[in-house]
């Protein structure tokens, strides 16, 4: 399968261009909120849909993206927080091994029950380490997934972990503060992981204005995720649109 999602990433990072990915969280949402969130995105060009969350209690997700896909072109990727979170209809998933822990189970675990179903499947699979940061509280995916996330103040922690796993050839790495997180990741983290390697650098969580939102691009992330800030404000939404695009146009 041609790696499109994945080139896409890529390209973007080469030509030193920003995208902008909206976190969905399933059990967050109902159909009418959801349709207008989607064309919200679709108005403001968003790059990509991240669909998922640490503990799903619904079973809303198969038609969450078929709402998805029948009123914009903007690709879903899934964001599990197990295997259990795996759905067919999506076009991508991160394929996040949790290498700021040491849970067995979520660096290596779960994937070798899931990459039966995966080879199978017409998803693509975008190899990815996933890096927790301390955000000044505990956060869902800390406590679900058992592990502790790398101190707030440790960049050279977080780089070398970026590091290993370039190295182990991952092709995306994901700095995550945890979603709702108190405070974003700080731009010296950012951009000491950014100087460490060249795959495409994914950064989320407690991001809640453009300003925020502007200094985590500028740092280095490659990509910019947002959950609670547009749950609670959707105008947020086109206001970093906005930004990301006046960041790529003065590129040019
Ligand atoms: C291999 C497969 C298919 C799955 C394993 C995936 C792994 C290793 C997950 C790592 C741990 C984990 C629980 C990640 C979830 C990340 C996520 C989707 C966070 C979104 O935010 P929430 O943590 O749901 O925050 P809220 O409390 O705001 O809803
Ligand atoms: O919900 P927020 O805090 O924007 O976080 C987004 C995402 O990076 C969480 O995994
Ligand atoms: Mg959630």
């Amino acid at each position: 399968m041609t790696p499109t999602i994945l080139n896409r990433f890529i390209s973007a990072k080469v030509n030193r261009l920003k995208s902008f990915a909206v976190l969905i969280d399933p059990d967050k949402t109902d159909a009418a909120a959801c349709l207008q969130l989607i064309r919200h995105s679709v108005e403001n060009k968003v790059d990509f849909f991240f669909v998922g969350g640490s503990l799903i209690t619904g079973n809303t997700m198969g038609q969450l993206i078929k709402l998805i896909k029948t009123n914009s072109s903007i690709p879903v990727i899934l964001f599990p927080g197990s295997n259990l979170h795996i759905d067919m209809s999506a076009d991508a998933l991160l394929f996040l091994s949790l290498i700021s822990g040491r849970n067995p189970e979520l660096l290596i675990g779960q994937h070798v029950i899931a990459a039966p179903v995966l080879k199978k499947s017409n998803l693509e699979i975008l190899p990815t380490g996933y890096i927790l940061i301390d955000s000044g509280r505990q956060t869902t995916v800390s406590y679900i997934s058992n592990t502790t996330p790398i101190p707030y103040d440790k960049p050279e922690i977080a780089a070398c972990t970026a590091m290993a796993g370039e190295m182990l050839g991952l092709k995306l790495i994901y700095l995550d503060g945890g979603s709702g997180a108190q405070k974003q990741i700080s731009s010296r983290m950012i951009a000491s992981v950014r100087k460490s390697v060249d795959v495409p650098l994914i950064v989320g969580g407690g991001i809640r204005s453009a300003e925020e939102a502007a200094e985590v691009m500028e740092a280095g992330a490659d990509v910019i995720v947002i959950g609670n800030g547009i749950e609670k404000n959707l105008n947020l939404l086109a206001e970093v649109s906005e930004k990301v695009h006046n960041y790529n146009k003065a590129l040019s």
